[in-house]
């Protein structure tokens, strides 16, 4: 996956591609990370990036020209790079809010180059002209496009093929099939008295598997029954939850 990056703070991604699975895919070269920033491009003895708004009001802008040039030579890299024309995304509070089927989205898409807005934003004709989609990482306002630029790449970068050493554990991750995921335990099998569920020392492939999805529906009801909503279980699934269902309330009186 080729992914270029125009920012105004590109030191910032080292967070992302210098360790954990993301910094281990770059070093694989299965995700490549090429960084653009606007200020490279400034000619004024102060090398701004950032301009007025029209109309006054407090706050500036990214300087349009610095900002363009950064993201058609961007575009031009990847093209270069991949023989495709890349989707030019911008990260803005007010584009559509990734999920899990945003990122699967975004992992099978094909190059991407990623806007990392500053200030107050950018020119609206610019996100007209150069931008091909709008994301944002939730509803609120942070000071940079960095961070959430560096969610989205990391919530794609780990559905690649290839990223995670362990590929199912991305199948199981929460939200992959629309449920969260199972709890989870490790050494030791009993910390402050509370037991490691039996089911999972038993070795009963079959029946771990059974209570991991009772898990996950169960913990999806509890949590996040807005997931359920409009979801038809299929009749071993509807049977699982019930049983949860009748455990939990069992188990609260
Ligand atoms: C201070 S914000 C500007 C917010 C803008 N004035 C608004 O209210 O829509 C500066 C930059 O941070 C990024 N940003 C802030 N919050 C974000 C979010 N929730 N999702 C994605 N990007 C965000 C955007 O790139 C934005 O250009």
């Amino acid at each position: 996956m080729w992914i270029g990056v125009v920012s105004l703070f590109p030191e910032m991604f080292d967070a992302l591609t210098q360790q954990g699975v993301v910094g281990r895919a770059v070093e694989k070269q299965r995700i490549s990370l090429e960084f653009w920033n606007p200020r490279d491009y400034a000619t004024d003895r102060h090398r701004s990036v950032d301009d007025r708004p029209y109309g006054g009001g407090p706050g500036m802008l990214m300087k349009v020209d610095t900002l363009r040039h950064a993201i058609s030579d961007a575009r031009e890299r990847a093209h270069q790079a991949t023989g495709l024309v890349p989707t030019v995304i911008y990260l803005s509070p007010q584009g559509r809010k990734l999920d899990q089927k945003g990122a699967q989205a975004l992992a099978a898409a094909g190059p991407l180059v990623v806007v990392a807005g500053r200030y107050e934003g950018i020119d609206e004709r610019v996100v007209e002209s150069d931008i091909d989609e709008e994301w944002s990482i939730g509803d609120y306002v942070l000071s940079g496009g960095e961070l959430p630029a560096m969610v989205l790449i990391d919530a794609a970068a780990r559905l690649v093929p290839g990223v995670l050493g362990h590929q199912d554990s991305a199948i199981e991750d929460s939200f992959n099939d629309g449920l969260l995921d199972c709890p989870h335990y490790t050494r030791p099998e009993v910390i402050d008295g509370k037991h490691v569920p039996d089911v999972l020392l038993s070795g009963n492939h079959a029946a771990i598997k059974r209570w991991r999805l009772k898990q996950s529906l169960g913990r999806t009801w509890q949590r996040r029954p807005d997931l359920l909503e409009g979801r038809t279980l299929d009749a071993e699934q509807q049977r699982l939850l019930n049983e949860f269902i009748e455990e939990h309330a069992l188990s609260a009186r």
